[in-house]
């Protein structure tokens, strides 16, 4: 019997031996777990307790987090995902995003001082892992300090009638990587390799990283944009805490010219990751599939 694929693992305390995987893992999955990471795991409890109290708040209040680009800020139960609800923010790295969202919500001044803590750690470690991945394809891993992160915090009322039905449907992430703290006991992430959904079990302490379109487009081909979805495996709440590295603020996204020669040409046009971002909402196409409406030639 043919053995069941599971995800790869990249150890953060490996480096550079993990260079390696980390690559192969990049191009052939758009996925991996990472473990020995610098992000305190009692941090991670900490958020996890914070995040779970400020999705639990009235309807009311969760309205209050506006968006600030399309999609930054709640996220009702809806028609398509009746069973998801989200809130967010955008900018990470700016501490004035982060305050606001914090007052938006009424956090109090032990969730403020968790929320500003876990900010500042997952966008140190998301441009850590964004010069990794070039670093692992031989190139500068600069390109990416001051590229925008978006966060936002995801709750699956899962019930006894939802089971075996979709939380979240297939998609891909438009940006370039996202952090992922997933639910440490609740499972039902399932990422698409080659055709097949492959289960991602939770592991505690650590954090999943998924790459988007940007990374697809950015590495001209080279690194795979993960489809993934979530699906309900038990009637209970699950909780997951996602870091979006989007792509360059306010320039085209380019691919490095190391990535570009006569046997690899050009394969998308010059576009910013914002046009991206509205080509998508405006066709709905969620799964990868507006890559094929920016490529250079058909
Ligand atoms: O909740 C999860 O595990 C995945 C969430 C996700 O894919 C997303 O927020 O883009
Ligand atoms: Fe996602």
């Amino acid at each position: 019997m043919e053995k069941t694929q599971s995800i790869p693992t990249i150890d953060f305390s490996d480096f550079p031996g993990q260079y390696e995987k980390l690559r192969k893992a990049s191009e052939e999955w758009g996925c991996f777990r990472v473990v020995n990471h610098k992000i305190p795991s009692e941090l991670m409890q900490e958020m996890k307790k914070v995040v779970r109290s400020l999705l639990d708040l009235p309807t009311e209040i969760k309205k209050n987090n506006t968006d600030v680009i399309a999609g930054s800020g709640y996220w009702a139960p809806s028609t398509k995902n009746p069973l998801y609800e989200a809130l967010g923010l955008y900018d990470m790295a700016s501490s004035q995003a982060v305050h606001d969202f914090c007052s938006q919500l009424e956090a109090s001044p032990s969730q403020r001082d968790t929320i500003e803590k876990y900010a500042q750690a997952i966008n140190e470690m998301i441009m850590d892992i964004g010069g990794k991945l070039a670093e692992s394809m031989g190139l500068n891993g600069d390109y990416c300090k001051e590229w925008p992160c978006q966060f936002r915090i995801n709750k699956y009322n899962f019930t006894p009638e939802s089971v075996g039905t979709t939380g979240v449907q297939i998609h891909t992430d438009s940006g370039f990587l996202t952090i992922l703290q997933d639910d440490e006991n609740v499972g039902g992430l399932e990422v698409n390799k080659s055709g097949e959904f492959v289960p991602v079990d939770p592991l505690p302490g650590s954090l999943l990283v998924n790459l988007g379109d940007m990374a697809h487009v950015w590495s001209n081909g080279r690194l795979h944009t993960v489809r993934h979805r979530v699906q309900c495996k038990e009637a209970t709440i699950r909780v997951s805490i996602a870091t979006f590295l989007l792509g360059p603020k306010e320039a085209t996204v380019e691919p490095p010219p190391e990535l570009v020669d006569t046997d690899h040409p050009r394969l998308y046009k010059s576009f910013t990751y914002e046009e991206y971002r509205e080509l998508r909402i405006s066709t709905k196409l969620q799964a990868g599939e507006a890559l094929a409406l920016v490529r250079t030639s058909p």
